[in-house]
C-alpha cells in the first residue's frame, strides 16, 4: 500500500507524480493543509489526492447534504463544503475542540462557514440525533473517519441517513495492510476486517474498495 502523499507515500515517486499532475487544490484548502501539517497528528489528515476524488463524487451525484464522521482540522469538511451548492450542508462530527478551532478560520475565509454545522460531541450521538429529528434518507454523502471500533455503528446509522443512490465513503479500511492478518490483540484491525467482510456480502449496497490513501471503501446505497 503506497499510503498518503504527506506521510507514508511522501517519498514515493509515482504517488508524487499523481499529486503533481492531478491535484487541483483551492488556495484556501492548501492553507488549511499546511496549517494542519504543523500539528503532530497530521498523519490523520485525509490526503489531497483522496479529498479531490470525494469532491468529484459529491459533484457527480449532486450531493447537497453531507456528513463528516471525524473532522480533525476539517480538511475534508472544507473540501465537501466547497463541493456542495450554496444551500448545502455539512454536518461535521468531532470531539476535540482544539482541532475544530484550527479549521474554523479557514471555513470563514472560504465563505462556507454557514454551510458547516459542527457538532462537538461523540459522532454516534450526533447520528442518532439526526435520525431522531426525522432526517433519515435525506443525506447524499457520508465520510466515516473517526474511531475505528465504532465504524460498524457509524455505517449502520449512515445507511439509514443516506438516500437511495447516496454514497458512504469509509476511510482506513486497509489500516496499513494490517487487516490482511490482524494480530490477536489488535482490535482495530479486527474491527475493520470484520466490517470489510460484512460489506462484501451486504445486499443493501454496491461497493468498491480502493487502495487510495490508507484504503477507501465506497458503498453506494441501493
Ligand atoms: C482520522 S481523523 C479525521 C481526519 C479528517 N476526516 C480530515 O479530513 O482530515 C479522526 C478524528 O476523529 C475524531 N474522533 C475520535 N473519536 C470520535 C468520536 N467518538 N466522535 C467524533 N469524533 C471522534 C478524532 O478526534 C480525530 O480528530
Amino acid at each position: 500500500l503506497i499510503g498518503k502523499s504527506h506521510s507514508k507515500g511522501k517519498d514515493n515517486p509515482v504517488l508524487q507524480y499523481v499529486v503533481k499532475n492531478s491535484v487541483r487544490e483551492p488556495p484556501v484548502m492548501e492553507k488549511l493543509r499546511l496549517k494542519t501539517m504543523e500539528d503532530p497528528w497530521n498523519i490523520m489528515m485525509v490526503p489531497p489526492e483522496q479529498v479531490q476524488l470525494m469532491a468529484n463524487l459529491i459533484k457527480l451525484i449532486k450531493a447537497n447534504k453531507t456528513i463528516e464522521v471525524g473532522m480533525y482540522t476539517g480538511y475534508n469538511t472544507l473540501n465537501m463544503a466547497l463541493a456542495i451548492p450554496e444551500d448545502g450542508k455539512v454536518v461535521a462530527c468531532e470531539i476535540k475542540e482544539e482541532y475544530v478551532n484550527i479549521g474554523k478560520p479557514f471555513f470563514k475565509e472560504a465563505g462556507v462557514e454557514d454551510k458547516v454545522d459542527i457538532r462537538l460531541q461523540p459522532a454516534l450521538k450526533t447520528l442518532d440525533e439526526l435520525l431522531a429529528a426525522g432526517e433519515a434518507e435525506t443525506f447524499d454523502f457520508v465520510f466515516i473517519d473517526a474511531d475505528k471500533t465504532n465504524y460498524d455503528n457509524y455505517y449502520e446509522r449512515s445507511l439509514q441517513l443516506v438516500r437511495k443512490g447516496g454514497i458512504i465513503a469509509i476511510d482506513n479500511v486497509l489500516w496499513s495492510g494490517r487487516v490482511v492478518s490482524p494480530a490477536e490483540d489488535d482490535i482495530t484491525s479486527q474491527a475493520l476486517d470484520t466490517l470489510n467482510k460484512k460489506l462484501h456480502k451486504d445486499e443493501r449496497i454496491d461497493l468498491s474498495m480502493l487502495t487510495v490513501g490508507d484504503g477507501l471503501t465506497l458503498a453506494f446505497k441501493r
